[in-house]
């Protein structure tokens, strides 16, 4: 077998033996299976029971998706918890849903996040209801798939004002009246594993994102010295509503996403918050600064070059390596 396809693929120059439909019909080498079998997401809350006790937990976007996933966990934790967005129904009903399921009171308050003053009234509310916070978590976002070329002024500064200027909001205001009453907090950002690269088709994100990146990086060195650490974690694709609808509206890319992620599955939300509640804990203290990407092994899979090998069957290497093996000189 093999020494026919070395026939089939002699006299040809590398690149076009690699451009032959021979190399691209073989399908990926199934020895191994699915690699989902390996790494089967753990249940269940990680830290121990009272890791946030006597805490305050903010969390914006709190109401849906992995927003109410880590107030879950931090709820669960012993914390009490504040979520803010806009839509003040879907917070309410999270925040009664995680109450009665935790013991634990989450309070719900109103707040779109592009408004310093609303920023600031939400501020005030919390202070009222539950004082500063220990914990901080800038989750809320806003994202859609579009070609650049068909993006408005107004879609863009409707991410970005969401993304950047949300977060700058949130992060001052907390910031500053931490900073007066001489308390020390956890910051942590949710941005994606594209505030790294850039991506097509959600410009606006990817540079909101990026700029969320750095100014939590500036700040975990400028804050340190009044008690404040700043963390973000970069998640890949984890099914929510808010992002598959907005993302993937017809369905039609997750079978390709998950075949480019290594661990062969997605996220779940139970995942981040676990690792966020331990970012935000006092395991954590010692981290500020830090960037996690949390994605499966995606971006890494997507970057290198030369992964698409991974289709190369062990007939095709023997053919392959004979190539190399016999090419003598430069
Ligand atoms: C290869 C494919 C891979 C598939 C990937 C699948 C899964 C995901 C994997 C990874 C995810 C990685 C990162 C995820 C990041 C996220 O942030 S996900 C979170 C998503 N959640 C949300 O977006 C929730 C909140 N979103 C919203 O409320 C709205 O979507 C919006 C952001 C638009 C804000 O709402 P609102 O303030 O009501 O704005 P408007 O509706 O008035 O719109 C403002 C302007 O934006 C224009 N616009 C809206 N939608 C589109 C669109 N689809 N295309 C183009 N333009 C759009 C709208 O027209 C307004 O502009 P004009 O006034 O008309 O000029
Ligand atoms: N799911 C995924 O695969 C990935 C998600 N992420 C990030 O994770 C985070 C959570 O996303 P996810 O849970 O998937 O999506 P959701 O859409 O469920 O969460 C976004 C949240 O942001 C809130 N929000 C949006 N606009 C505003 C605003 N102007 N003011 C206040 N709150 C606002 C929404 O509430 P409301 O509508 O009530 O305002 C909503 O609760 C985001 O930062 C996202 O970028 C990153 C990579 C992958």
């Amino acid at each position: 077998m093999a020494a026919a396809v070395f026939r089939r693929a002699e006299g040809s120059s590398v690149t076009r033996f690699f451009q032959s439909s021979w190399f691209h019909s073989s399908p990926a080498p199934q020895q191994s299976g699915s690699p989902q079998r390996f790494f089967a997401p753990a249940d269940g809350v990680m830290l121990p029971t009272g890791s946030f006790k006597d805490r305050v937990a903010f969390i914006t976007g709190g109401g849906t998706g992995l927003g109410r996933a880590m107030t879950t966990t931090l709820s669960m934790l012993g914390a009490q918890c504040v979520i803010a967005s806009r839509k003040l129904d879907v917070l309410q009903q999270t925040a009664n849903e995680i109450s009665s399921q935790t013991g634990n009171q989450v309070y719900a308050v109103q707040c779109d996040v592009r408004d310093p003053q609303a920023v600031s009234h939400c501020v005030d509310q919390m202070e009222t209801m539950t004082g500063l916070p220990d914990v901080i978590i800038n989750n809320a976002a806003g994202n859609f798939v579009c070609p650049s070329e068909r993006l408005s002024p107004n879609g863009w500064k409707s991410i970005t004002d969401i993304v950047l200027n949300g977060t700058a909001y949130i992060t001052l205001e907390l910031g500053k009246r931490l900073i007066k009453k001489q308390k020390g907090a956890s910051f942590l950002a949710i941005t994606t594993i594209y505030a790294e690269s850039g991506s097509g088709f959600v410009v606006p994100s990817a540079s909101a994102k990026a700029g969320v990146e750095a100014l939590y990086k500036s700040l975990a060195a400028e804050w340190g010295r009044y008690g404040h650490r700043f963390n973000i974690i970069q998640p890949g694709p984890i099914r929510t509503k808010g992002a598959f609808s907005r993302l993937d509206p017809t369905g039609a890319f997750e079978k390709s996403m998950i075949t480019r992620i290594p661990t062969g599955r997605l996220g779940t939300p139970e995942e981040i918050a676990n690792l966020a509640a331990y970012i935000s804990s006092d395991y954590a203290t010692w981290m500020s600064g830090a960037v996690i990407r949390f994605d499966g092994g995606e971006y890494v899979s997507m970057a290198g070059e030369f992964n698409e090998l991974k289709k190369v069957t062990p007939d095709q290497w023997d053919v392959m390596e004979a190539m190399i093996r016999s090419t003598k000189g430069s």
